[in-house]
């Protein structure tokens, strides 16, 4: 299946048997609602709120927040577009480091979505890359409104030993994450296949990794409404203010 929906199904089934209240369903039933869930999140409008460039300016705690975090380049700032189907809602670039503070967006009144900035990025001075990854650790680790960290992983990279690092600092601040891989195009089926082995079985090591792992495309959509629909079930059930 094109958008990768196989693995959520094969894991929401295990999960969601024991709900008595689910009895009457099918689990096709239950997972095209997922799905359907997110769609309609994502068709939702969604607009920039605040780029914050440091603590104190961070908006206020309201909505729950998804971050999207990892290298520099990896693809952040696309996966966002491409969830809200806005070209151009998240600044994106060819130059890694592009976006150097913690932008939200806020999506139908009902979720947060967090752009963060980049690390691992060498050519930035060194007290700029102290000052993003600061605030960006301050953030990750004490924002109480952060329901899941969204971890994305290059698919032609691979995790590297300081994608290893941020998940320990994850595991240790008891921040629930989720491994995303991103730039699936460009890799054949078995490649990604065996990657999403290589990752998933990496990930089980870390206490606050969530086991569910989403390969996902922002060029031609592959992991987007499966990724749509595992937000939805973390977003704000009705719209807040
Ligand atoms: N082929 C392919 N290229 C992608 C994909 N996602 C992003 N890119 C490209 O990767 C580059 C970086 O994308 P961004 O979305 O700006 O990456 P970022 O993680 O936000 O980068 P920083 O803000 O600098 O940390 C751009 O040239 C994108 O076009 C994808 O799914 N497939
Ligand atoms: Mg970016």
């Amino acid at each position: 299946m094109a958008d990768g929906r196989e693995g959520l199904i094969g894991r929401e089934r295990k999960r969601r048997q024991p709900d008595p209240g689910m009895a009457q369903r099918t689990t096709d039933e239950i997972d095209q609602k997922a799905i359907e869930a997110g769609r309609l999140l994502f068709a939702a409008e969604c607009e920039f709120v605040a780029g914050a460039t440091s603590p104190e300016i961070l908006p206020p705690i309201g909505l729950p927040e998804v971050a999207f975090a990892g290298r520099s380049n990896v693809g952040k700032s696309s996966l966002i577009n491409a969830l809200t189907g806005r070209k151009t809602l998240a600044r994106t670039s060819n130059t890694p480091g592009r976006t150097q503070q913690i932008n939200f967006f806020r999506l139908g009144g009902r979720l947060m979505l967090v752009d963060m900035p980049g690390y691992g990025y060498a050519k930035a001075s060194r007290k700029e890359v102290k000052e993003w990854q600061g605030l960006a650790t301050l953030y990750l680790k004490g924002r109480p409104s952060l329901r899941r960290a969204l971890l994305l992983i290059d698919a032609r990279q691979g995790l590297k030993p300081i994608d290893e690092r941020v998940m320990s600092q994850l595991d240790e601040s008891a921040q629930s994450y989720q491994v995303v891989l991103t730039k699936a195009d460009k890799l054949k089926p078995a490649a990604l296949a065996e990657l999403r082995d290589q990752v998933a079985a990496r990930a089980a090591r870390h206490p606050a990794a969530h086991p569910e792992l989403v390969a996902t495309s922002a060029v031609t959509g592959e992991g987007i409404s499966t990724l749509r629909a595992l937000l939805a079930a973390l977003a704000s059930p009705t719209p807040l203010r």
